[in-house]
């Protein structure tokens, strides 16, 4: 008789256990073997708590990750996924670096089009992969995250991507393989755009979006986004029923067409925020250079204007370092893009 060995289990560490984190390493433990790498106080208190994930469809999942808070603990994963805020791309994969070998695939689950290329130039010789995450994920109490909207997590297409996609669907997350990974990225960015609106308004989600002046907001720094994505000769993929070109001249619809023709985009949990919301209420640095600013920068080097992602940046910006959280109205911020603002 043959010996029965097992398989051992994937490995996977999770460099940045925060909203993202926790919700796919958290699952992750029902397929792989999960190490969550964070700061010293979140991994005492999940160490303390343990992980609760609650999201649509009634789920609650309980999990006990290992916790690390080096990336030392990363050595010999089978897979690294980065889950830190844009701006801490370069530090995470610089701490990384002497810990991985060329086992190891990053994945980049990160907003922004560019993290995967900061990760790849900074961990030369090793597979990175570009990630996205579709839907929002708020810190509920102590060692809980919810998860606020359904959705697939969309990885780049490779061989080294199979064994990951393979466990995270066991894991109850859906994963979609695909070869155009550019656009998906240009396509959230575009919808990333309302992270800014969403934060300015201090509103949750759905009623931000069910306000016809915060969405005339979000489509006139969506339409600047589209200018510069087709003056770079980059069509954003398809990631709603409504195309990424129509989405200004929908948002700019009356509220209750609007609520007909984007149900999906309105189909969230009464009180699912943006994760830049969640940002400024705990007075954190936002991810605003990668996504306003990303727009602006691509429109500079194909010399247009972009005024209204400008304004919103150093609203956002200011909002930074203010001593309490912004509460815009939809008209006001509308009319400060105009410069209007008292
Ligand atoms: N939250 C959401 O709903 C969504 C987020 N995303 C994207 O996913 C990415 C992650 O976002 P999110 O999970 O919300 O971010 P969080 O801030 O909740 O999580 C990131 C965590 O990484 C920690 N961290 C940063 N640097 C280090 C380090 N060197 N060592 C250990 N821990 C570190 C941060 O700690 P500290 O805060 O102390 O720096 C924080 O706890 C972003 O790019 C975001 O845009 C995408 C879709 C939805
Ligand atoms: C899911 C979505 C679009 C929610 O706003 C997001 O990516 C974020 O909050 O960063």
């Amino acid at each position: 008789m043959p010996e029965d060995r097992a398989v051992p289990p994937l490995r996977i560490a999770v460099f940045g256990a925060g909203s993202i984190g926790c919700r796919l390493g958290g699952a992750l433990t029902a397929a792989a073997a999960v190490t969550l790498i964070g700061r010293p106080a979140a991994m005492a208190e999940l160490d303390r708590t343990g992980l609760t994930l609650t999201g649509p469809g009634g789920l609650r999942t309980e999990a006990r990750p290992a916790t690390a808070v080096d990336a030392s603990a990363a050595a010999g994963a089978d897979y690294v996924l980065v889950t830190v805020k844009s701006a801490d791309t370069a530090d995470a994969a610089r701490l990384l670096a002497p810990h991985l070998d060329d086992r190891t695939t990053v994945i980049s689950f990160q907003n922004g089009l560019h993290n995967a290329r900061v990760l790849a130039e900074a961990l030369p010789g090793r597979r990175v992969l570009a990630g996205m995450v579709p839907y929002n994920v708020v810190r509920s109490g102590p060692g809980a995250f919810h998860q606020g909207t359904a959705g697939r997590l969309m990885l780049e297409r490779a061989d080294a991507a199979e064994p990951f996609a393979a466990a995270a669907r066991t894991a109850g997350l859906p994963v979609e393989l695909r070869g155009d990974m550019p656009r998906v990225q240009a396509a959230k960015l575009l919808m990333n755009l309302n992270n800014a609106v969403n934060a300015l308004s201090g509103r949750p989600l759905r009623e931000q979006l069910g306000s016809r002046p915060y969405r005339l907001v979000l489509a006139r720094c969506q339409r600047e986004g589209l200018a510069a994505f087709r003056a770079a000769g980059l069509a954003p993929a398809r990631l709603s029923p409504v195309p990424a070109r129509w989405m200004p001249a929908v948002l700019g619809l009356p509220d209750a067409l609007f609520r007909r023709i984007a149900a999906a985009s309105l189909r969230v949990d009464a009180q699912a925020r943006s994760s830049m919301w969640e940002d400024l209420r705990r007075g954190r640095r936002t991810e605003v250079d990668s996504l306003q600013g990303e727009v602006l920068a691509l429109a500079a080097r194909h010399g247009l204007a972009a005024p209204a992602n400008r304004r919103l940046l150093e609203l956002v910006r200011a909002a930074e370092s203010a001593d309490a959280p912004p509460s815009w109205s939809g008209p006001d911020l509308l009319a400060a893009l105009d410069g209007q603002d008292g």
